[in-house]
């Protein structure tokens, strides 16, 4: 068997496509377009490198994006007054802090400044309780689009087993709570699990989202099973995911490929959580489709 290559990149597209037409019927009738604003501090290159993307993908979306450059050197106070500015910006519906952040910034402190209605990554304590306990919240852009990835493979999600390898805030864990809000059976393991095979050989769905180049062999996947490959590893022959891909390939039904599978859809996504929070900001419904 040779599994279907989800194309990330074509799903992102069309995600893309869809908000563009949202904001620019926003603009016509109300003369105003969502604006973005996405904070670095320091220069990190891979940091540089998804900035850039985030950029040019508002740009595109026809929203104002506003980007601010810290230095690395910068203190927690200046952050802090950079976001309380941010938060009282009319026309800042998104704030997005790129993280890592420098040692001497305190990141939970960093991310609970921010305003809990602009929180586009959904970071904020309050987004992931609300998540948690099922209420509207503002959901993580890269588990957000690894579920539209598996609802438009799979349909229903429920009564699945779901493996999510990984339980980082950003990832594993709002993952974890968006297939159970789906009815999947799911089962979060992490570096502590024991007989990480065993538990993939039973499971429907695997989310990889680890950050260990090539983890998961293709003999730990069940047959026919879907697999998202969150994983973005930089190796000297490249871009390559948690996920022996090769390999998988002859197992899975269906699979993600890095690049081209989840990261174009957390870009899409960021968007969309953009174009949410400005239309719930205004008190307009939101667009369709673009909400877990
Ligand atoms: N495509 C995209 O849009 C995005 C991609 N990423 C990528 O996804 C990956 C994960 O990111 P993130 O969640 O932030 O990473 P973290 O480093 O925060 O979390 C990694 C998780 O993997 C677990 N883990 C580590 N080693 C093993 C192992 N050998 N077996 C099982 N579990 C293991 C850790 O366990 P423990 O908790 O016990 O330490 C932890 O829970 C990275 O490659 C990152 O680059 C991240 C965000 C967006
Ligand atoms: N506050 C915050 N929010 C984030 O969402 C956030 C963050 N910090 N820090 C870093 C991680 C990582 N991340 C990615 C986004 C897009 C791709 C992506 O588009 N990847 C392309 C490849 C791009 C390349 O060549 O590097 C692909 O997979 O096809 C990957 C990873 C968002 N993150």
């Amino acid at each position: 068997m040779s599994a279907r290559i989800i194309d990330g990149r074509a799903r992102a597209a069309e995600l893309r496509a869809q908000i563009a037409t949202e904001v620019g019927t926003l603009k016509s009738e109300h003369g105003w377009v969502p604006g973005l604003a996405v904070v670095l501090v320091g220069s990190d290159p891979a940091s540089e490198v998804y900035v850039r993307m985030k950029g040019k993908a508002t740009a595109e979306a026809g929203m104002a994006g506003f980007e601010h450059r810290l230095p690395s050197t910068v203190t927690q106070a200046a952050l802090l007054d950079l976001i309380a500015r941010l938060n009282a910006d009319p026309a800042v519906h998104g704030i997005l802090v790129q993280l890592p952040l420098p040692p001497q910034i305190d990141e939970a402190a960093v991310i609970d400044a921010i305003a809990i209605a602009k929180d586009v990554d959904g970071f904020h304590v309050q987004n992931a309780g609300r998540l948690a306990t099922g209420q509207a919240a503002m959901v993580p852009c890269t588990p957000l689009g690894c579920l539209m990835l598996l609802r438009a493979e799979l349909g229903s999600l429920e009564g699945r087993d779901a493996l999510v390898i990984g339980r980082s805030n950003i990832v594993g864990k709002p993952m974890a709570q968006l297939l159970i809000r789906d009815s999947a059976t799911v089962t979060v393991a992490h570096s502590r699990s024991r007989d990480l095979p065993g538990l993939c050989r039973r499971a429907e769905i695997v989310i990889a989202a680890v950050g260990r180049p090539r983890l998961v062999q293709g003999d730990w996947l069940k047959p026919g099973a879907v697999v998202i490959d969150v994983g973005v590893n930089r190796t000297p022959e490249g871009l390559v995911g948690d996920v022996d891909f090769e390999a998988a390939r002859q197992v899975a039904s269906a699979i993600t490929p890095v690049p081209g599978g989840v990261g174009p859809m957390t870009i899409a996504c960021l968007l969309a959580n953009t174009l949410t929070a400005a239309c719930r900001s205004a008190g307009l419904p939101e667009p369709q489709g673009l909400t877990a």
